[in-house]
């Protein structure tokens, strides 16, 4: 596939993002243009918003996974592209699109010329949450497929075009997504000794989170707590009777995460003293760390070597990938594609460099 062709796909998936277990657009479009290949090698099987596209080999001893996930996020895009989102409020801020442009490039190749072995092409769905890796690697789909190995790309906006970069082990953070409620007495604001200011429990409780990375998590190790929302309280002269806190845990090994939740459990209970209220908390979706096969990056970076790319020792990341869940089964890897955009992933101005999608496509 050339790479207009590359760049006419990738440009019809921008315009239609749909959030985790909502891609029924992106799902239609992708079996309309799987329906468009020669179907002699294929198996198609849908799974909830997903899919799995099976490749059948030429001598077909060994099957290699291959996955792109397929969701959007919950943003307002601000870029200046003809060929924006459509959706109000939602973009593909994290490369999606182009993840999943490089994977038809890929298996429109196969369907006309399989290789040696056997792919299995993996459309997941919920990446950014509530993780659809888990229950798909999990399915009864996905248990008549032996894989010998597995891989996934991911653009790098820091990157130039042309750059991949992975590394041996750990990639990716352990994430725990996390959610408090807190509720207690409201009241009028000239009489606050009469009630238990939500907002005052909640300052408080922001504070005393960011004591367990720095207090009780060995600065060896590494963790993050991230809040990034706050709601509570109606008008400026009502006391607030309740607030919810929305954020997200890192850390680089699931001990560590536990350890991490049971720190904020017991800042909890001393808020809901402190405070005479009640919390209560929800880890929402959680994801197992990206851990890379050794030998099989070992192997990526000789290809890279034979080739025009550069390959570039990643670094450690605290971001998350529900791809932690697949690798934790079947040993893979991977690897960040240099896309060269100003605004990085999640922000409203993405904008990666198409020729990116050739360079994905011949790896
Ligand atoms: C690559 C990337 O940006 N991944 C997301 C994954 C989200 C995990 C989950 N929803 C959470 O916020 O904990 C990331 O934010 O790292």
């Amino acid at each position: 596939m050339n790479l207009e062709q590359l760049i006419k796909i990738r440009r019809e998936l921008h315009q239609i993002p749909e959030l985790g277990f909502q891609e029924v657009k992106t799902q239609a479009f992708l079996l309309h243009f799987i329906q468009q290949l020669p179907q002699e090698h294929l198996e198609v099987e849908t799974w909830e918003t997903g899919l799995f596209v099976f490749v059948r080999g030429k001598n077909g001893h060994k099957t290699i996974g291959y996955r792109t996930d397929i969701d959007g996020l919950p943003l307002e895009e601000d870029t200046d592209y003809s060929f924006s989102s459509t959706h109000q409020g939602r973009m593909h801020a994290c490369g999606h699109d182009f993840h999943m442009t490089i994977a038809l490039g890929a298996l429109q190749e196969l369907a006309h010329q399989p290789a040696d072995h056997h792919v299995l092409f993996i459309f997941q769905p919920a990446e950014e949450g509530p993780g659809g890796a888990e229950p798909m690697i999990q399915s009864n789909e996905m248990s008549k497929y032996n894989l010998d190995t597995i891989f996934a790309l991911h653009i790098a906006p820091e990157l130039p075009v042309g750059t991949v970069s992975s590394k041996p082990g750990l990639l990716f953070a352990n994430t725990s997504e996390l959610f408090i409620d807190l509720e207690g007495k409201g009241g009028h604001a000239a009489f606050p000794h009469l009630t238990h200011d939500m907002v005052v429990a909640a300052s408080s409780l922001v504070g005393q989170l960011q004591q367990v990375v720095a207090r009780r998590v060995d600065p060896l190790d590494s963790a993050v707590i991230t809040i990034g929302k706050i709601e509570s309280g109606t008008v400026q002269n009502i006391i607030a009777e309740k607030a919810r806190l929305e954020g997200t845990i890192r850390t680089l090994s699931p001990e560590s995460m536990h350890k991490v939740k049971a720190e904020i459990e017991k800042i909890t209970r001393g808020i809901e003293i402190s405070n005479d209220c009640s919390l209560s908390i929800d880890y929402g979706a959680t994801y197992h760390q990206v851990e890379n096969d050794s030998e099989k990056v070992s192997s990526f970076k000789s290809i890279v070597a034979d080739t025009e790319f550069n390959y570039h020792e990643a670094k450690m990341a605290m971001t998350g990938e529900d791809f932690g869940y697949m690798v934790k089964e079947v040993p893979g890897f991977m690897f960040w594609l240099g896309v060269d955009s100003e605004a990085g992933l999640h922000h409203s101005q993405l904008k990666p460099k198409e020729e990116a999608l050739q360079v994905g496509l011949s790896l």
